[in-house]
């Protein structure tokens, strides 16, 4: 296996040469065999530095055209006359290169990718309901399953039937086409608007750490080499975006692509064929050490979602307590109508959770702080009935709202400057408030059934990365949630805080919803 793994390598080097990529001798890539579950044939790669590599060094240049995009494929008019667009035209693509063998341009960049990314998407139905059960993934991920297949058999199935296309059948099964979207998920990047999303060699060896890469990949095209030749010490793309020079991350798309073609149509400015990518350092990294990329800031459940893994004690983690939670906990005190009264209320004032699909609902940041839109739904709906009345009157049909107390309270307007909103938000933070966020926390609790925080802690030390990945990771993603929700109850014992998040920049940092 061994030397099956370091002719891999060998292969996959002498083909990044012929194809034009730079690899700078102070990287090394580094194969172990991974895949302790199903990808026994894959490879575990990371990226170290052979020697000492200082901010600012080029560590690597990618021409574009080596990039398997749907442009560069063999598929590419196959693609554009099926009208496949983005990222499922991205799968076809690699499909079909896998198709053709030894005889596509990537095979030797085939030969190291893992057949699949073991992603949740690719976990059996029973898996998802017994290890994502309560987690911000367990709806997410049966919803995708549904949907991928769907995409398979309505634009990838029909092409198998077409005689013009002559496809082999077994590199186009529903199972294949999972397979394929799991790598787009975990690998592919946003190139340009030319190419569109593509897997670039090199470029998806590097493994992730979050907030703190020493790598910035950047798309580069000739007009901006000059800005590198003169040595400007742009590393990162994000500060300087001047439309040339730009940092691309892995990037997933969780929606589902109906045929149309439409990026196709779009992108079709001419071709640059001395465009390339850099990778550059934006810190320095000693000799031997990995040399980590970012692939965004990015919580436990999107990382699982996307990529396969979690990390421990994520600040990017969060999460969401649905409107039903809240309508639910305020049926249990209050009569049907006073709760639709209430809600009628708190959206008249402008508010809304957080939209996706067909939920909605109120994120929890990993310090436990709720979102203020859900404190202020609260607050309504304990109002007395009397101050209820007065809030009802004051934002009657007339149009004229009058400056009552808690109108001045609740109104979009105390919360727009972080001083003011800080000192509005404690004033929600009443006794029957902080009551409420203690029984949403439990309510939100009971959906990870009868195993407790501390059986989770237990399991999850026992359990491997290894040996168990799906286990270890679903673990950590079920105790990260878990210890949010901790943080509320704390949160709402201390019946204030100081809430950092001002109103309307709240951004959503968790997993999108297909
Ligand atoms: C873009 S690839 C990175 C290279 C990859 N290690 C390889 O063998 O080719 C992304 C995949 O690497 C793995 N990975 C990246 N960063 C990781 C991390 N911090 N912890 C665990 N696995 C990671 C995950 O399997 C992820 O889906």
């Amino acid at each position: 296996m061994a030397a099956s793994s370091d002719r891999r390598m060998r292969g996959f080097n002498r083909w990044m040469k012929y194809h034009g990529i730079e690899c700078s001798d102070a990287l090394l890539l580094s194969a172990e065999n991974g895949g302790a579950d199903d990808s026994c044939r894959s490879l575990s790669i990371s990226v170290k530095a052979l020697c000492d590599l200082k901010e600012g060094d080029v560590v690597a240049t990618i021409p574009k055209q080596s990039c398997l995009t749907v442009r560069t494929s063999a598929a590419s008019s196959l693609i554009e006359e099926a009208q496949l667009g983005g990222y499922l035209g991205l799968a076809v693509a690699i499909m079909y290169e896998k198709s053709l063998g030894s005889q596509s341009k990537w095979f030797q960049y085939l030969q190291i990718l893992p057949p699949f990314e073991p992603i949740p998407l690719l976990w059996s139905l029973s898996e998802i309901d017994s290890l994502l059960s309560g987690t911000e993934l367990h709806k997410i991920v049966k919803e995708d399953k549904a949907l991928v297949y769907q995409d398979w058999k309505d634009c990838i199935k029909p092409l198998l039937d077409l005689d013009s296309f002559q496809l082999h059948p077994e590199f186009f099964t529903a199972d294949e086409y999972i397979a394929a979207k799991s790598l787009v998920a975990s690998r592919s990047f946003q190139i340009d608007e030319y190419y569109g999303a593509g897997m670039v060699p090199l470029a998806d060896l590097f493994n992730h750490k979050t907030a703190a890469e020493d790598v910035h990949f950047t798309s580069l095209s000739s007009s901006s080499e000059s800005d590198a030749d003169t040595g400007s010490g742009k590393t990162d793309a994000d500060d300087e975006n001047d439309g040339d020079d730009q940092h691309i991350a892995p990037h997933f798309h969780s929606e589902t692509e109906f045929s149309g073609g439409s990026d196709l149509e779009l992108s079709s400015n001419s071709e640059n064929e001395s465009t390339y990518l850099e990778m550059i350092m934006v810190r320095d990294v000693k000799a031997g050490a990995e040399v980590f990329n970012t692939y965004g800031s990015l919580g436990n459940a999107a990382l699982l979602h996307r990529y396969g893994f979690t990390e421990p004690d994520n600040p990017f983690d969060i999460l969401n307590i649905d409107l039903d939670i809240v309508v639910q906990w305020s049926l249990s005190l209050f009569s049907c109508r006073q709760s639709r009264r209430r809600l009628l209320i708190w959206r008249k004032l402008e508010y809304s959770g957080c939209v996706s699909q067909d939920s909605e609902y109120f994120e929890i940041s990993y310090d436990g702080e709720p979102q203020v839109e859900l404190l202020v739904l609260l607050y309504i709906m304990l109002l007395p009935e009397e101050e209820f009345h007065e809030l009802d009157l004051a934002l009657s049909a007339t149009g004229e709202v009058k400056d009552t107390p808690t109108l001045c309270l609740l109104g979009k307007e105390a919360f727009v400057s972080a001083k003011d909103s800080d000192a509005s938000k404690k004033k929600l933070l009443t006794r029957g408030v902080c009551q409420a966020l203690f029984s949403l926390a439990d309510a939100r609790e009971s959906f990870y059934g009868p195993n407790s925080l501390e059986d989770d802690t237990k399991s999850f030390t026992e359990s491997s990365h290894i040996t168990d990945p799906k286990l270890y990771h679903s673990l950590m993603l079920r105790i990260s949630e878990r210890r949010i929700i901790e943080r509320l109850r704390s949160f709402a014992a201390s019946g204030a805080g100081i809430l950092r998040t001002a109103i309307g920049t709240r951004k959503r940092k968790s997993v999108e919803r297909t």
